[in-house]
């Protein structure tokens, strides 16, 4: 029997409801007026969701802005309830959904860490038991007697995860919480969740924006869509295809990117565009080909001693590479006017996915340079990539061996004569003999 059971759930809200006082007063000027009250059809935030899951699972769920996710998470937990359908959660649920959701303001931490305990159920021994452990996780020490309201929101979830993640329960929920957090105590809830999942076996359910860190944590991961399940299946695949559908939203809203330029008013980049390896001019490179980026650029005054450099970033800045020209280009100085700068790239490493390039100028002693711009053209890398290589940005040109020899020249069963009985017996045989 599964622990969690979710069948054919739906979820309405009534969309005016979320803006009430603002509807109501809207509503109430065009009854005076005369003018009529719009009434808008229920909103579906979770149309007929089902699934399972069975103890020891680590669920994902990802989706857009809006998907449904909290909205899986809170009738999980028994905040709300759902329109239509059934839910089964066998076990005690530790929740961390929302910042400071259970905490009750003009209680002091310790006064709140008991008041969780006891509505998760647990006993006063146990929280005292477990009291020190709560409050160094969480590293309020000084603050324990202060009340919640004084707590900043990273202070909350701090206390929030420590007691959600100390006390006994058999199924932990956390929702995008944790990314109030400074990047030390992320880390450290990381890792706490996986101690958790690996070593206790924990049924986990978590929402996060995070692709990368829901692929490291979870055994599977569920990614809705506008209130429906899209897809549900392993991390690998789904986050995948998340990746995908995320590169064609950010493709198709590419044009009106916004770019960061930063100019010394010294140069002028005129023009930036790829050529693929049949020198057409494209925005769609091909994996493990070569391509070429051209630049032209206007100099408005002779600059000395130039160096360009370029480089890739993804679409959120995670800066992947560089390249500059300074080894292999020596420009004394360049004459006012157009230039045309050409950098050859050879077997294009970038994995398939959405990309954008960075361009900067420096020249003389200018420690800032002269000319810097990035976001300045997305381009999309396409192509079949081998299955040796699984994720990240780059794939390494590697090759493997066994014992110094590529593997796939070394046959399965390698034929040994046996100088016993002449007969051909397999290496294995042969060695037993
Ligand atoms: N209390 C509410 N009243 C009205 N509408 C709501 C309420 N809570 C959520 N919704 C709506 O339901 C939809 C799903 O919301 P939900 O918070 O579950 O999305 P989400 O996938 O968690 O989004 P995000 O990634 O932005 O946190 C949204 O359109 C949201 O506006």
């Amino acid at each position: 029997m599964s622990i969690i059971e979710v069948n054919h759930v739906t979820k309405e809200y009534k969309l005016g409801q979320i803006h009430s006082l603002k509807t109501t007063a809207l509503n109430q000027w065009r009854r005076l007026t005369g003018q009529p009250v719009e009434e808008r059809a229920p909103f579906k935030a979770l149309d007929d969701v089902n699934f399972s899951i069975e103890a020891g699972e680590v669920v994902g769920i990802i989706g857009h802005n809006g998907a449904g996710k909290s909205t899986i998470l809170k009738l999980l937990a028994n905040i709300s309830k759902p329109s239509s359908g059934s839910i089964s959660v066998k076990g005690k649920v530790a929740p961390l959904i929302e910042v400071g959701a259970g905490l009750i303001g003009d209680l002091t931490g310790r006064e709140n860490i008991y008041l969780n305990g006891a509505i998760l159920g647990i006993s006063k021994a146990e929280i005292t038991r477990k009291f020190d452990e709560i409050v160094a996780f969480a590293e309020l020490e000084e603050f324990i007697d202060t009340p919640i309201k004084r707590y900043s929101s990273g202070m909350q979830v701090r206390l929030g995860f420590s007691i959600a993640t100390s006390v006994e329960s058999d199924i932990l929920i956390v929702d995008e919480v944790l990314a109030v957090g400074d990047l030390a105590f992320q880390r450290k809830c990381f890792d706490r969740m996986e101690d958790l999942i690996k070593r206790q076996g924990k049924t986990v359910l978590l929402v996060s924006h995070n692709i990368r860190q829901v692929q490291r944590l979870c055994s599977r991961v569920i990614m809705l869509d506008h209130g429906r399940i899209n897809l549900d299946g392993t991390p690998q695949a789904v986050c995948d295809s998340f990746y995908e559908q995320s590169d064609e939203k950010i493709k198709a809203s590419t044009v009106l990117a916004p770019t960061r330029t930063d100019t010394s008013g010294e140069l002028e980049l005129m023009e930036l565009y790829f050529l693929d390896h049949d020198d057409q001019r494209t925005d769609r490179l091909s994996y493990n080909h070569d391509c070429v980026v051209h630049f032209r650029i206007r100099a408005l005054q002779r600059l000395d001693e130039v160096t360009f450099g370029f480089g890739f970033h993804t679409t959120d800045f995670l800066y992947l590479t560089t390249h500059n020209s300074e080894e292999q280009l020596h420009i004394s100085h360049l004459p006012p006017g157009e230039h045309e700068i050409v950098c050859k790239i050879a077997r294009l490493p970038l994995l398939p996915g959405v990309y954008s390039l960075r361009f900067g100028v420096t020249a003389g002693q200018a420690a800032g340079g002269i000319f810097y711009g990035e976001n300045l053209k997305h381009f999309q890398v396409v192509g079949d990539v081998p299955i040796t290589v699984r994720e990240g940005f780059f794939a390494l040109d590697a090759h493997w061996l066994l014992e110094g020899r590529e593997v796939a020249e070394i046959p399965a069963i390698s034929p040994n004569t046996c100088h016993i009985c002449n007969a051909v017996h397999n290496r294995s045989i042969f060695e037993e003999k």
